[in-house]
């Protein structure tokens, strides 16, 4: 039995509409986390701190005061959006998140609602509208990270606990709407808004908010997605209303972390997108990834490969240097995953969860009757083991930028799919035409 919700979900099951299935579609994306924190680097006063650099206020304990003094120093001279843009088309990215504002407060546009933005600093330009312009004109979407939670602001609270908290709140969502209209305003392209920054207290007990915020934007720019980070119901449920439906148009509950493709499939019953670090836990730009482990890039586009294969998106992350420049791993990186897209591209974008059995060898995506075999573990058998759900018949095998390889059916439902012959020494891709009769024992039944 449900309970009345007023600001629960807005609709249930999926968005179906065009802008949604753009969404969707894309499948794979990139994060870009540059803001002030990205000057120190994960280092105050002579200490270098492991945590997260873009927490870097946070772990040194900085008074906002003290650490928005940074804008003195933010003038990246080589910041070059045209190439930043090149770099993303050759990765194979459909869309870029962008932090406009962090929880350090500090603006990469030019907003009228406070005194910390990129006009009040040596390179007085817009970045985020440079930013805008260059991904579109390279045909990437933008979608905008925005913060909530803003350490330069007097009136953001964590906890409503007295009348004087509840006028001050008043007031720093006020700002914050503003905030919103303002990027809204002046960027009609955006296609999305990723919120963070939500989970104080504060928030919870203002789930009203974040119900007119996502209402607000979608009435402002019809089509826009609003993730569910953003979202708390009457009862300060985050995510899921206290129904269990999914608010906002996706889940992103899914930070540097993915759920089992084996025990876990919930995931796939609704659209969601996970996002990732390269380094353990580094979004903005740290002087020293020695201090943690650095995923290579197989083990990003692994990630990729598990996040489509359940249905979901995936962003990956980089954290851009102060002078606007990127590091060398992130190059490497971003050129890696681009060459494997170049070939293997057709089983990520619009591909989704195939519903099929995972197997050792790697991960299935599914394209209406086209069933990819995503195979990053080859096995010594040199058969691929492949289980159809019952009515499915593969009828062909064919590696992707190869040749036809053989199947043959060893039991009910099972077969063996041949290696390719030649090692191309990196995961590869296999194309199943697949004869699907599923419905039509249906219709006999
Ligand atoms: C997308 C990522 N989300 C931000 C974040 C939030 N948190 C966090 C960690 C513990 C409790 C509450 C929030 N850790 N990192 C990171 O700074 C980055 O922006």
């Amino acid at each position: 039995q449900e309970i009345s919700l007023k600001y629960g979900a807005e609709r249930l099951g999926k968005r179906q509409d065009a802008d949604m299935k753009r969404f969707r579609d894309n499948r794979l994306g990139a994060f870009i986390h540059w803001g002030l924190y990205a000057i120190p680097g994960g280092e105050w006063n002579g200490e270098m701190y492991g945590g997260a650099a873009e927490w870097l206020k946070a772990w040194a304990k900085v008074p906002a005061d003290e650490w928005l003094k940074l804008m003195e120093q933010w003038n990246p001279t080589r910041f070059n959006p045209k190439a930043w843009a090149k770099m993303a088309k050759k990765m194979g990215v459909k869309y870029v998140k962008i932090t406009t504002k962090h929880h350090e407060g500090f603006c990469l546009w030019p907003s009228k609602y406070t005194q910390y933005t990129v006009a009040q600093t040596p390179y007085k330009k817009d970045i985020l509208g440079e930013m805008v312009k260059a991904y579109n004109d390279e045909g990437i979407d933008v979608h905008f990270y925005f913060s909530v939670l803003d350490w330069s602001h007097p009136d953001y609270r964590y906890d409503i606990k007295s009348e004087e908290d509840e006028i001050a709140f008043a007031r720093f969502l006020e700002f914050t709407d503003n905030q919103l209209k303002e990027l809204a305003t002046r960027y009609p392209t955006v296609k999305d808004f990723w919120f963070d920054g939500t989970w104080d207290a504060s928030i919870k007990k203002n789930g009203w908010w974040t119900a007119h915020v996502e209402q607000m934007l979608k009435e402002m720019l019809p089509g826009v997605t609003v993730n569910s980070r953003l979202r708390a119901d009457d009862y300060g449920k985050r995510h899921f209303d206290s129904n269990g439906h999914l608010m906002g148009d996706y889940e992103s509950a899914y930070e540097r972390r993915l759920s089992d493709p084996v025990k876990d499939l919930k995931v796939t019953r609704w659209d969601w997108e996970a996002c990732m670090t390269v380094p353990e836990n580094q979004w903005g730009y740290h002087k020293d990834w020695s201090l943690s482990y650095v995923k290579t890039p197989l083990e990003v586009l692994e990630r990729i490969v598990h996040a489509v294969s359940m249905g979901g998106n995936m962003v990956v992350n980089f954290g851009p240097q102060p002078d606007g420049d990127f590091r060398s791993e992130e190059k490497e990186l971003a050129d890696a995953v681009g060459r494997w897209m170049s070939v293997n591209g057709e089983c990520i974008y619009g591909c989704d969860y195939a519903g099929w059995d995972k197997q050792a060898w790697g991960y299935y995506t599914r394209k209406g009757k086209e069933v990819y075999m995503v195979v990053f573990n080859s096995p010594y058998s040199r058969h691929l083991v492949v289980k159809t759900p019952k009515d499915v018949k593969i009828t062909k095998a064919v590696v992707l930028n190869g040749k036809e390889v053989g199947v043959k059916e060893t039991a009910r439902n099972e077969y063996n799919v041949d290696m390719p012959a030649k090692d191309s020494g990196a995961p590869f891709v296999i194309k199943l035409q697949i004869e699907d009769n599923t419905n039509a024992a249906d219709k006999y039944r």
